[in-house]
Parts: structure tokens; C-alpha cells; sequence
């Protein structure tokens, strides 16, 4: 029988408020077996841009990244929210080790082509190091990874943190029993967006198809779906969306999707 792995995604409107940072970290640092965190930090990136006096482009979703942005997500994504992540597990008695793709040559991932959009130091994922995370996860450590990927030629580049997430689960579900939870600020997918209690307790595959012609799932929804569905058609078990209190064990309302 495999080991039981949980790869958790948490988003940049967590991050941003630290006592629903906290409530995450707690239950996190409580999960039991074999974990690994991934955090976003979209809005901090767009703070911190602002003050600087640059300008944030994104195009359905995605960060358009020059030069001058992807030294800035690097300070943010890899620095800033990193560290702290990791600083506050620390406390909570959780030996966790911060990671961009390119330590321990993590994630390898290549700049997206250019078609009609130029996203710049974007990069779609071509591997994830299982054996190195399999190696830390043995040693006792959580991963910590925020949303950057590297190329192996010495460039870093922006990958969406839903994306690293799925992919560092399908890379290790071949080794481990995995389960991908996306935790965002909704308590899970919701049939009416004004209702905070609409959730939508179980999603399958003829579901999904009924929610997407419904128009339910909009917006951000929408890649995140695909990436669930992505996992889940690469060996992933089964994947959770929900709050910040879905990793509780007396929590009921979350989306539980399986195939
Ligand atoms: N049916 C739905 N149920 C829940 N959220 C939805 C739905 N349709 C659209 N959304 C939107 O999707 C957003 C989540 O996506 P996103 O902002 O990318 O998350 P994250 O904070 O993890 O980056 C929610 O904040 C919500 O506004
Ligand atoms: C390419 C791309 O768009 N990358 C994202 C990475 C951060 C992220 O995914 O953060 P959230 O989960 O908080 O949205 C960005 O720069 O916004």
C-alpha cells in the first residue's frame, strides 16, 4: 500500500490576511502523514508593483512578466511570503523548507512560446523532482513552494501556483496516495456565488460538464478546475476546494471532486 501524501495549495487572498493565515498554518501544522504546501501571493506581487510604480498586466488570469516584474514576484513570491510561511510553521513545531523550482532543481519548466500573447517569464512545468521531495519528506521535512519555476539555463520564471500545485501532485502520485487540496476564500465550489453555503459537496466528471454549460464556474474557477481535472486524469486521488478551515477534521462543507 502507497504512503498518503497531502499537496496543499493555499491562494494570494490567504496570504494577505494574517489571521486567516493563521487558522490555515494551525490546521496545516496539524495535518497528519506527508505534506507539502504551495502558496500563491498574486496581490502582494500587485502591491508591491504599485508602489514601485509598475504596472500589472494580466491576460485571462495570468501575469504578463518582464524583466522588471519577474525580479519583483522573485523578491515577493520567493522572499516575502515564503519566508514568512515558513518562519510562522516553524513556530507551530513544523520543520518546513521554503522552495522556488530552481533549488534542489525542483521544478523545470520552459518559457511559454510566444503566439498572439507575449506573457514573458512565463513558464509552463516540464518535470517536477519527486526523488528530491520523496529525499526531504523522508528527512522529515514539509516543502514550501511559492510560484516559481526555472528553466536550468539560470533564468527563474512566473508559473500560476494552481499549476505548480497539480503538477507536484501528479508528480508524486505515482509514489504516494495524493490528495490536492485548493484552498481559497469560498467554502468550496458554489452553485450561486452570493450564497456562501451553496456548496457543492461532490463534483464528478458529468457534474463538472453541467456547472461549466450552466455558466456556474466563472472566473478564477475556471483554470482551477482544469487543473483539478488534470490531476485527477494523472493519478491524483482526489481533490478538495474549500476555506481556510477545510483541513480541520470537524469541517464538513468543502467540494470533494473525484473522477
Ligand atoms: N461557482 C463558483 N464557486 C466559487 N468561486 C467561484 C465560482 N465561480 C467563480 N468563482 C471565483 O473563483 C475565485 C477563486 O479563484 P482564484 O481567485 O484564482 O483563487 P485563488 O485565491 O486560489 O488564487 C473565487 O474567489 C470566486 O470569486
Ligand atoms: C503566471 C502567473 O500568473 N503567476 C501568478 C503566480 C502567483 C499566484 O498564482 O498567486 P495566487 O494563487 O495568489 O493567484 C501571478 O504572478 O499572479
Amino acid at each position: 500500500m502507497k504512503n498518503k501524501l497531502s499537496v496543499v495549495k493555499i491562494g494570494g487572498n490567504v496570504i494577505e490576511d494574517e489571521k486567516a493565515l493563521d487558522v490555515f498554518l494551525t490546521a496545516f501544522s496539524k495535518l497528519e502523514g506527508l505534506k507539502i504546501l504551495v502558496h500563491g501571493g498574486g496581490k502582494l506581487a500587485t502591491q508591491l508593483a504599485t508602489k514601485l510604480g509598475i504596472e500589472s498586466k494580466m491576460i485571462d488570469g495570468r501575469r504578463i512578466t518582464d524583466a522588471e516584474t519577474v525580479d519583483i514576484i522573485t523578491m515577493v513570491y520567493g522572499g516575502l511570503a515564503n519566508k514568512k510561511i515558513v518562519a510562522q510553521l516553524q513556530a507551530k513545531n513544523t520543520n518546513a523548507i521554503g522552495l522556488s523550482g530552481a533549488d534542489g532543481d525542483s521544478i523545470q519548466a520552459h518559457k511559454r512560446p510566444v503566439k498572439e500573447i507575449d506573457y514573458g517569464f512565463v513558464g509552463d512545468i516540464d518535470s517536477v523532482n519527486s526523488g528530491l521531495l520523496t529525499k526531504l519528506l523522508s528527512a522529515d521535512l514539509t516543502p514550501i513552494f511559492c510560484a516559481l519555476s526555472h528553466d536550468g539555463a539560470g533564468q527563474l520564471l512566473n508559473t500560476n501556483a494552481d499549476t505548480i500545485a497539480s503538477e507536484i501532485a501528479i508528480g508524486m502520485a505515482s509514489s504516494y496516495e495524493t490528495t490536492l487540496y485548493y484552498c481559497f476564500e469560498k467554502k468550496g465550489v458554489l452553485m450561486d456565488i452570493a450564497d456562501e453555503n451553496s456548496v457543492v459537496k461532490h463534483i464528478d466528471s458529468d457534474t463538472y460538464q453541467e456547472l461549466l454549460s450552466d455558466g456556474i464556474i466563472a472566473n478564477g474557477m475556471l483554470p482551477k478546475l482544469h487543473n483539478c481535472f488534470h490531476a485527477l486524469n494523472n493519478s491524483v486521488s482526489k481533490v478538495c476546494l474549500g476555506d481556510v478551515t477545510m483541513l480541520d477534521k470537524e469541517t464538513e462543507l468543502f467540494t470533494t471532486i473525484k473522477l
